[in-house]
């Protein structure tokens, strides 16, 4: 059927057509509008419909007044999307008032040319001109660094940009608008108007990231630059140039190596020295953590497994460490933490370097160099039953002892001065210095915690130290934050070693309690380390467990 572009069809009550002109002169439309008209109290009639009974469809308006109702048909395709919209909601018209008017998000509507078609209210008042007075002006003369024209021409939307209008910063959306041909016929933009305190946020919060950021490339490089080799082992006693020595020597034999010392002592630094001094350094160094996993896990870590070994594993199976091990070095931390049937597996490896992963029955070959530690006794464990004899004899080829830093204080200046430059460098910060009674009172410590406890208390006195001098004081509780690690875990039959006196300070209250709070927060630390397991707590402290129960409830602990 021909259509003419457009029609009219005026109707009344009794269904008498009053004018049919254009496309409704067609019967074939004409005659379903009028039978809608007809049922139009039962099936009402929206404002706007798709005549799906002409062929092709059309689309339809309707217009009416009490006993009249006016169609005007549309001879073009229907935009399906724009009338269904107006057909399902009936308050289409209100959506729309709101997009035009809303007075925080002004718009502005310009066509292909660029000539301002609308502008909303809001924007005519933040720019100070007369209503309607931008219409039929380009765009860049009412609106400072308007970028719709362009928008228009390059088809691109610009979201979420910034736009400096008046001397005030505005975020703005600019959306090119396309006809149902895809032909550019348009474009709008929209000002976010409310809450410019927003954009200040936003801007601080950027600046925020950006900080963070930059602090963690500084972290990053120093990471990457971090060779971990011999010169990263700070100190020059005699115990440190042995330590060193007895490396260089080990390094380059292909054999395991058992390092044994106290927590905190630098085992983790002695492995990747070893190991980038030994023919694997091109190869990974593989560290795992035996006490710090749930044992049932442990041996799928170790082994791998195989696709659909066990509930929740990966659907394509995993390479366990020894196989990402092969070629280079296997780092085994706490190794006296290994459940006993995982030893029993170990030792099989250590023999003959073959394994199974868990649910498979191939067996898979690696070749790697075991360096294993712990600050267990080992003897105690073979002893009780703990630790396997045999595989004793296999880990600890070589043992290296690390001395704790209390039979090296010597050492504490350079390690102090190291920790203050590396604080520094990380937080990029002036680098403090410590006054020669700081260093006195570090060196009158027993250090537990050993160096590892040294950086957190010199990282703590950065911090909180006001001068640029850190002063004994420095490492004193402030308020209710933690001492620095004054003292330690001492057990009751033991005095602790006394801080040099200072002046004006209640001595003695002041020590005790400092001592129950580092006391406090160390077993705290122990407690999560060992996931609450009180034996393995009070044997890593070197207390006695009635000593560990006694602090507990002291601290309000009601789990023991
Ligand atoms: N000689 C040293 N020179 C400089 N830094 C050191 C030295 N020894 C240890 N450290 C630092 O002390 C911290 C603890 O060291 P590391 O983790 O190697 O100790 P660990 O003996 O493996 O401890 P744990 O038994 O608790 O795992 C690390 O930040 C490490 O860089």
């Amino acid at each position: 059927m021909a259509y003419d572009s457009y029609g009219i069809l005026v109707i009344d009550d009794n269904n008498h057509q009053l004018v049919a002109s254009g496309l409704a002169r067609n019967a074939l439309v004409s005659r379903p509008l009028a039978a809608r008209w007809n049922q139009r109290l039962k099936k009402p009639i929206p404002r706007i419909f798709i005549l799906e009974e002409a062929s092709p469809p059309l689309t339809c308006a309707l217009i009416d007044t009490p006993g009249i109702g006016c169609f005007i048909i549309f001879g073009d395709e229907p935009d399906a999307a724009l009338v269904e919209f107006f057909a399902s909601v009936d308050f289409a018209a209100d959506i729309l008032r709101h997009l035009i008017t809303n007075p925080f998000a002004a718009m502005v509507v310009v066509d292909a040319a660029g000539i301002v078609r609308y502008l909303s209210p809001v924007h005519e008042r933040f720019f100070g001109i007369k209503h309607a007075s931008a219409i039929g002006r380009h765009v860049t003369e009412v609106i400072e660094n308007s970028r719709l024209h362009e928008v228009v021409k390059s088809g691109k939307a610009e979201v979420g940009q910034l736009q400096v209008m008046n001397g005030t910063v505005r975020i703005v959306n600019r959306t090119p608008i396309f006809d149902r041909r895809n032909r550019p016929v348009g474009a709008i933009g929209q000002v976010m108007f409310k809450g410019p305190e927003a954009i200040v946020q936003l801007n601080d919060e950027i600046g925020r990231l950006r900080k963070q950021v930059s602090f963690y490339e500084r972290e990053l490089s120093g990471l990457r630059s971090r060779s971990y080799g011999l010169e990263q082992i700070v100190g020059s006693s005699e115990a440190v140039k042995k330590l060193k020595a007895d490396i260089i020597k080990v390094a380059s034999l292909d054999v395991p190596v058992l390092l044994v010392g106290e927590s905190g002592t630098g085992k983790e630094l002695v492995a990747h020295a070893i190991h980038l001094l030994s023919a694997r350094s091109q190869k990974a160094l593989v560290l795992i953590n035996s006490a710090a996993m749930p044992a049932n896990l442990v041996e799928s870590e170790l082994f791998g497994y195989e696709p659909g070994a066990f509930t929740g594993a990966d659907r394509k199976g995993r390479q366990g460490k020894f196989e990402i091990a092969d070629q280079g070095t296997l780092f085994l931390d706490e190794i006296g933490d290994m459940p006993s049937e995982i030893q029993v597996k170990l030792l099989r490896v250590l023999q003959d370097g073959t394994f199974q992963r868990v649910g498979g029955d191939q067996t898979k070959k690696s070749d790697f160099r075991l360096i294993s530690a712990s600050n267990r006794d080992f003897k105690a464990m073979i002893a009780e039953g703990e630790f396997r004899l045999d595989l004793f004899y296999r880990i600890s080829a070589i043992t290296l002892r690390l001395p704790p830093l209390k039979d090296r204080l010597e050492d504490i200046p350079e390690l102090a001065n190291t920790f203050l430059a590396q604080f520094s460098a990380r937080h990029n910060c002036r680098m403090k210095t410590l006054g020669s009674d700081a260093i006195s009172f570090l060196q009158s410590l027993p250090w537990p915690g050993n160096i590892r406890q040294l950086q957190h208390a010199i990282e703590r006195a950065a911090i909180f130290s006001e001068g640029d001098i850190i002063t004994p004081r420095d490492f004193e509780f402030s308020g209710e934050e933690m001492p620095i690690a004054v003292g330690a875990v001492i057990p009751p039959h033991e005095e602790p070693q006394r801080a040099p006196q200072r002046e004006a300070q209640p001595a003695t209250t002041s020590m005790q309690s400092a001592k129950d709070q580092v006391e406090a927060e160390i077993i705290r630390e122990a407690l999560r380390k060992f996931n609450g397991n009180k034996k393995k707590v009070a044997e890593s402290l070197n207390i006695s467990r009635s000593y560990l129960y006694k602090k507990l409830a002291l601290m309000g602990d009601h789990t023991s």
